[in-house]
C-alpha cells in the first residue's frame, strides 16, 4: 500500500518494532461489521444466520463472513442493524463504564453525521432520556435524520449548528460525545481518499479544529457529567495531545477504563488506541473525561407549540404503545410532535436555543378528524403493536421499499403497516382495490432488484 512517507516515519516512531506487522495489516481486507438494534428483533433473518462472530467489546456487534448487498435486505431499511466499523463500537463500553443508563440522561452527539455513534447511544438510553444529534454540515443532516428515524428511538432532536453556537446550553448535558473530524489515518486501509489527502499540514489543521470543538463541547457538560472524545486516527497531536490539553485548560479529569487484556486495546498516556494489527477493526482512538466543576443548567419553560386538544389526543392514543409517556403538540404547519412528559422543560430549552433543528418525534398530522401517520412513527419503537399490518415476503418487501404497488389480498380499508420478519417498513393506505404506498420518495431503493 502506498503510504505517505511522513506517515510511515510517524508510525515507525510510535510502534517501533511492531511497525512491519502494522503495515502488513493494512494490506488485509477491512472486516465487515454490523451492530444490531436491541429494540428491533428480527424473527428470521438470513444475514444473521451466517457464521457471524461477536465483537468482543460490544454485545450487539457482529463480524460478517462477507459483505452482502445491504440495500437488498429489507431488515437493513427497517433499522434492525447499522453497518458500523467494529473499533468505533467501543464507545458503548466506555460510556457504560462511566454513566448510569438507568437514569434519565441528557446526551449530545456533537459531530453526529451519518449517525453511527448516535444510533449506538440511542441503543443505551432509556425512554426518559433525551438525545440531541448535531451536525454542522447541512448536506449531512438528512442522512443523519434518516438513520435516526430508522433506529426508532423516539426522544431525539437533530440540529445543524456549529458547536460554538451553543453557549446558552452551558452545563446542560450529562454526556457530550465529540467524534471529531480528523486526519483519518485509521481509515487508510478502506479509504484511499484519506491516504491521498493526508499531510502534516492537514494534521495541524485538524488538531487546531479539534481543540476549538473540544472547548465548545466542554462548556456543554454538566458538573460530574462526561465528555467522550474520539477520532479515527493514530496521530498523537490529535489524540493524546488534545486530551492532555483538555485536562490542562478545562475542569476535566480523565477516566480510566477497565479493559480485558485479550481485547488488545492499547492504553496511551491519555486515552485508548485501536490498531488494526492488534484488534479486528480499523484505527480508532477514544478518551473519556469527567467534569469536576461548574454548575448544572436547570431548565424551566414551556414548549412553544400549541397543545393538541384532548378530543384529538384520544384519537392519537391507539397509534402508540405507551401514549401516557407523551404530551402532544401541534406545530404551526400541522405536524403533531410527541414529547416525553418528563422532558418538556428540556425540549423547551433545546427548541429555544437551537434555531436550526428538528422539533422531535413527529408522529403525523390531522386532516380534519383523520390522522395521517408519519414514516417516523412507522419505524419508531414507540409505535403500538396492535395496529393492522401485513406480513410481506422478501420480494414484496423490496417492492414496497422501491415504492412500487404491491397487491394485498383481503386487506381492510385504511392504514396498514407493511411488515417484514416482524419489522415495520412503512405505512400503506388501502382504499378498495387501491393501495397507496406512503414510503417517503427520498427513501426508496433506487437500484434494480435482481430476479
Ligand atoms: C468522524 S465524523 C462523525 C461520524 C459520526 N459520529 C458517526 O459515528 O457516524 C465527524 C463529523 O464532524 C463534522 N464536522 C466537520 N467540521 C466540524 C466542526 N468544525 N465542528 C463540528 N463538527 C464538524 C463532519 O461533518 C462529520 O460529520
Amino acid at each position: 500500500m502506498n503510504l505517505p512517507e511522513n506517515f510511515i516515519a510517524q508510525m515507525q516512531h510510535i510502534l517501533g518494532a511492531e511497525y512491519s506487522v502494522f503495515a502488513e495489516s493494512l494490506e488485509q481486507e477491512t472486516p465487515t461489521t454490523i451492530r444490531l438494534n436491541p429494540r428491533k428483533k428480527v424473527t428470521n433473518e438470513v444475514l444473521f444466520d451466517q457464521n457471524t462472530e461477536p465483537v468482543k467489546w460490544n454485545a450487539d456487534g457482529r463480524y460478517l463472513p462477507q459483505r452482502p448487498v445491504f440495500t437488498l435486505d429489507p431488515a437493513f431499511h427497517a433499522g434492525a442493524y447499522y453497518v458500523q466499523e467494529a473499533s468505533s463500537m467501543f464507545v458503548a463500553e466506555a460510556i457504560k463504564q462511566t454513566l448510569d443508563f438507568d437514569k434519565p440522561l441528557r446526551v449530545m452527539d456533537l459531530c453526529a453525521a451519518p449517525g453511527g455513534k448516535t444510533t449506538l447511544l440511542a441503543s443505551l438510553l432509556n425512554e426518559k432520556s433525551l438525545l440531541v444529534a448535531n451536525e454542522v454540515i447541512k448536506s449531512r443532516v438528512a442522512p443523519l435524520k434518516e438513520n435516526l428515524e430508522k433506529w426508532g428511538f423516539p426522544n431525539y432532536i437533530v440540529s445543524n449548528h456549529d458547536p460554538e453556537d451553543m453557549i446558552d446550553l452551558e452545563g446542560f448535558f450529562d454526556l457530550v460525545l465529540t467524534d471529531a473530524p480528523c486526519s483519518g489515518e485509521g481509515l487508510f486501509r478502506k479509504d484511499p481518499k484519506a491516504r491521498n489527502e493526508w499531510s502534516e499540514d492537514s494534521v495541524q489543521l485538524c488538531s487546531a479544529r479539534q481543540k476549538r470543538i473540544l472547548q465548545a463541547a466542554a462548556m456543554l457538560v454538566a458538573p460530574n457529567g462526561y465528555l467522550c472524545y474520539s477520532t479515527c486516527t493514530y496521530n498523537e497531536k490529535e489524540n493524546q495531545e488534545n486530551a492532555k490539553w483538555l485536562t490542562q485548560t478545562a475542569d476535566f479529569e480523565e477516566v480510566k477504563l477497565n479493559i480485558p487484556a485479550d481485547w488488545n486495546i492499547t492504553e496511551k498516556s491519555f486515552g485508548y488506541q485501536f490498531y488494526p494489527h492488534k484488534t479486528k477493526g480499523e484505527g480508532f482512538y477514544l478518551a473519556i473525561f469527567r467534569k469536576t466543576q461548574g454548575s448544572r443548567a436547570e431548565v424551566r419553560g414551556k414548549v412553544k407549540f400549541n397543545r393538541v386538544p384532548q378530543k384529538k389526543v384520544e384519537l392519537l392514543k391507539k397509534w402508540l404503545a405507551n401514549p401516557e409517556y407523551f404530551e402532544f403538540y401541534e406545530k404551526p404547519e400541522g405536524a403533531i410532535v410527541a414529547i416525553p412528559t418528563n422532558l418538556t422543560n428540556e425540549y423547551s430549552a433545546i427548541l429555544r436555543v437551537l434555531q436550526k433543528r428538528s422539533s422531535g418525534f413527529e408522529i403525523g398530522q390531522f386532516k380534519g378528524e383523520d390522522f395521517i401517520p408519519s414514516h417516523d412513527l412507522a419505524l419508531s419503537t414507540a409505535i403500538s403493536d396492535d395496529l393492522p399490518h401485513v406480513d410481506l415476503s422478501k420480494e414484496d418487501a423490496l417492492k414496497f421499499l422501491k415504492k412500487e404497488q404491491i397487491s394485498v389480498e383481503n386487506a381492510p380499508n385504511g392504514w396498514l403497516l407493511a411488515r417484514y420478519e416482524g419489522l415495520n417498513l412503512g405505512f400503506m393506505k388501502v382504499i378498495g382495490n387501491r393501495m397507496n404506498n406512503y414510503l417517503p420518495k427520498e427513501w426508496r431503493i433506487r437500484m434494480d432488484i435482481p430476479e
